[in-house]
């Protein structure tokens, strides 16, 4: 089974058409980089595969069950697949341990101390175990956003979405969130799709790269084809002239 199947999606927002006959598969373990301009439509389709955006037409299949379906119970979805936000959105009022353990707790449930060990694991994993007592604002955005996907980490997902985690970051942090990414884009148990700006990344870490424009995917390539060879779209040449000059 694939982890995530787009057939012929379309989505709209009143009557603004956002995503044009998406049809796109995933198979579990890939790392797939999401490229385009600006409202290309990129947060669109990542949004949808957690079900943040809603699809009405076409199928949408994800970990098997489809979204597009408004009877597809929406909270056994995101059990299975995380997601990583631009900004990063932790609870202010409570510690980064704390902000680790609660939504296995509340949503999946798990044992008090098993869920202590799996969170101290995630902080390690992150390189901040020893923040563990601290509160967020304590904490740089770079060290923010690696509790962030520390969080993510810690339900065990099968896969995981990143919406341009990095834009919102001052530049000097930026490279410790790409390195965290990398070590999970090598961990062949997880899905990872990513929007990202940053092409040096896609470059060394993408097994896809899938480029948008317009709403539509006009190019979907192993990474070599994309950054070494021609991407046959027109659009698709122009754009990356563009970013590696
Ligand atoms: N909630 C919404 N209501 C109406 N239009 C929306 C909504 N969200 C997005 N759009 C529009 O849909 C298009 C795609 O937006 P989207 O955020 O998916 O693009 P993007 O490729 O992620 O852009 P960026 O790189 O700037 O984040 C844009 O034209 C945007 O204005």
């Amino acid at each position: 089974m694939s982890m995530i199947e787009f057939h012929n999606v379309e989505k709209y927002y009143g009557d603004f058409h956002a995503l044009h006959n998406i049809n796109l598969t995933i198979e579990a373990g890939e790392t797939v980089v999401l490229i385009g301009p600006s409202g290309s439509g990129k947060s669109t389709l990542i949004r949808s595969v957690n079900g943040l955006e809603q699809i009405r037409e076409g199928q949408l299949i994800v970990n098997g069950q489809d979204l597009a379906n408004p009877k597809t119970d929406i909270n056994r979805i995101r059990k299975n697949v995380g997601m990583v936000f631009q900004h990063f959105n932790l609870y202010a009022n409570k510690t980064i341990l704390e902000n680790i353990m609660l939504a296995p707790r509340i949503v999946l449930h798990r044992d008090e101390q098993e869920n202590k060990k799996i969170a101290m694991e995630m902080l390690d994993r992150v390189g901040l175990a020893d923040q563990a007592a601290k509160m967020p604002a304590q904490l740089s955005g770079g060290q923010k956003q690696r509790i962030a996907i520390a969080r993510s980490l810690a339900m065990k997902p099968k896969c995981l979405l990143f919406d341009e985690p990095t834009s919102a970051l001052d530049p000097e942090m930026v490279d410790d969130v790409l390195n965290i990414m990398k070590t999970i884009a090598e961990d062949s148990s997880m899905t990872s799709l990513i929007v990202t700006h940053e092409m040096g990344f896609a470059r060394e870490v993408a097994n896809r790269v899938i480029f948008m424009a317009d709403g539509r995917i006009l190019e979907d390539d192993s990474k070599d084809k994309f950054f070494n060879g021609e991407p046959s779209n027109e659009r698709a040449r122009q754009f990356l002239s563009k970013i590696l000059h």
